[in-house]
């Protein structure tokens, strides 16, 4: 079987088309939604993902801004910029891109920003809304894997899944929304024992652990939909993610490519979460996520 490539790209903007008609609507009532990046220090592949949100919400006519700040910045300082933005009525989300320097504790700055400005999803609440089954806004990450599934007519429920990464911000809450949707879901990690045998169970595959090649051809179930969340950069500079994809492209049922899959969904679910919350916090519109 040779797998349908599944076009991360075309089915971004598709969404972001979606979301752009429910930001219309709030701007024609006088509310602009506007997204604050924060990014601390000078991450070049960070730099390559803010440039990509900016764009996004230009695209769909969002207002954004971006604060850069130094890397020797000292956490009140930061602290105190996410505060104001808090406090900003004109800004309704707010996105502090990882990693952060060492001397600044994420989890603190995580929980420093308003619950109902956190469009990445990653507060303590809002993964805590997310296990109870009641998400506020789903972490961008695995809210475009689903979104992708589902857009693919790839089902879920009764399916087994198995997810290979447990972040918060992508494995453990990809489980989760899995979970929800009713699939049977196992969560390994790169030192799993006997990795391939759980991997070979799966129809729905997601792979999140940041190891090129972890994920060959033998451990894949014929027709399976394999979604390689993973972004590495080879020592000639191109861009691969965890799974073999010349290899495994040949056994599944479905592949996202690395660039063109999960990438550009996570950019269209963040345009998603900074309507959301601006449609929230104007009483404006549903608030309501729609079904993907
Ligand atoms: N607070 C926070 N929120 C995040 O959502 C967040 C973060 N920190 N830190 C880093 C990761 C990574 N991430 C990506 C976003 C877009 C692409 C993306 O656009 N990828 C393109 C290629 C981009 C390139 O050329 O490098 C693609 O796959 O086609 C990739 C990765 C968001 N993250």
């Amino acid at each position: 079987m040779t797998a349908q490539i599944i076009d991360g790209k075309a089915i971004a903007e598709q969404v972001r088309g979606e979301w752009k008609k429910r930001a219309d609507a709030l701007k024609a009532q006088g509310v602009l939604p506007g997204l604050a990046v924060i990014i601390v220090g000078d991450n070049p592949a960070s730099k390559v993902y803010v440039r990509n949100k900016v764009r996004a919400c230009h695209d769909v006519g969002l207002h954004s801004e971006v604060h850069e700040l130094p890397a020797d910045i000292t956490e009140a300082m930061l602290l105190k910029q996410i505060q104001d933005l808090n406090a900003n009525p004109d800004i309704h989300g707010i996105l502090v891109q990882l990693p952060l320097p060492d001397h600044i504790s994420d989890d603190k700055v995580l929980e420093t920003i308003d619950v109902e400005k956190d469009v990445d999803g990653f507060h303590l609440y809002n993964l805590g809304a997310l296990v109870a089954g009641n998400t506020v806004f789903p972490p961008c990450t695995p809210y475009g894997v689903q979104c992708l599934i589902e857009h693919t007519n790839i089902p879920i429920e009764g399916q087994n899944a198995v997810v290979v990464g447990r972040s918060n911000i992508v494995g453990k809450p990809m489980a989760l929304m899995l979970l929800h949707k009713g699939a049977t879901v196992s969560i390994c990690t790169s030192k799993t024992r006997d990795l391939a045998f759980y991997t070979r169970l799966a129809d729905i595959l997601v792979v999140a652990v940041g190891r090129p090649g972890l994920i060959t051809a033998d451990m894949v179930k014929e027709g399976a939909a394999v979604l390689d969340v993973g972004i590495n950069r080879t020592d000639e500079g191109k861009l691969v993610g965890d799974v073999d994809f010349e290899s495994v492209k040949e056994k599944a049922g479905h592949i996202t490519p690395v660039p063109g899959g999960v990438g550009p969904m996570t950019i269209s679910m963040l345009v998603a979460n900074t309507v959301l919350a601006a449609e929230r916090l104007s009483g404006l519109g549903s608030g309501k996520l729609q079904d993907t």
